[in-house]
């Protein structure tokens, strides 16, 4: 059974999977189709899946693609993150707003963010590892950085000290200055 939770930003989705628990340890689906549908009233068709490890500190984000873009379902196989997305969609009610979520690897919560959104996530414990489902293959020629601190957006990471940023990512652009979606 999965159980669903609508956030701040509707069409972004807090997923509980039903966890098996016994004295070996655990078992749950962590995805299934049928119940992704079922639970969503989506119908996705995920075509890659990411893997990223990190280190304590570490911001990965704000990405997206805008030619192709991405849906993700995203989860935590160790460590906890703070998961951001960012609706880039001109016509929503939500429109340049962000919601933000604690992924972890004990509650195995996973967070849907549909295509239209920048994504984002610091990791807070001393690593994290990072699994997630995308809708849309990877194209480097198309892909955005929306600046991790843009001020427009204003996400409220709860940073301890400065984030740890790829070269890419500390070259991010204001909000507008990248492509948006219809
Ligand atoms: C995303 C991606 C990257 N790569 C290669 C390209 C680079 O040589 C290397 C690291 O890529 P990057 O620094 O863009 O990785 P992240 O900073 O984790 O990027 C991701 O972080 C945020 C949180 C996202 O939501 C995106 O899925 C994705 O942009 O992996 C691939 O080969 N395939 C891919 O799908």
């Amino acid at each position: 059974m999965l159980k669903v939770q609508p956030l701040a930003i509707p069409e972004v989705l807090l997923l509980e999977p039903q966890i098996f628990r016994d004295q070996r340890g655990f078992f749950f689906e962590s995805f299934n189709q049928r119940a992704f549908m079922a639970a969503t009233g989506l119908e996705v068709n995920f075509v890659q899946d990411n893997h990223s490890a990190s280190q304590q500190g570490v911001l990965r984000g704000l990405h997206y693609q805008h030619q192709q873009p991405q849906g993700k379902l995203i989860r935590v196989i160790e460590g906890e993150i703070f998961d951001v997305a960012v609706d880039l969609r001109q016509s929503s009610p939500t429109y340049g707003q962000w919601v933000g979520v604690w992924l972890n690897a004990e509650t195995h919560h996973q967070l849907w963010i549909p295509a239209g959104f920048a994504h984002g996530f610091w990791v807070k414990s001393a690593t994290a590892q990072v699994l997630y489902k995308a809708t849309d293959y990877y194209n480097p020629g198309d892909e955005h950085t929306l600046l991790w601190n843009d001020p427009t957006v204003a996400v409220d990471w709860p940073l301890s000290g400065e984030p740890l940023l790829s070269a890419k990512d500390q070259q991010g652009k204001p909000f507008g200055c990248v492509p948006h979606f219809a």
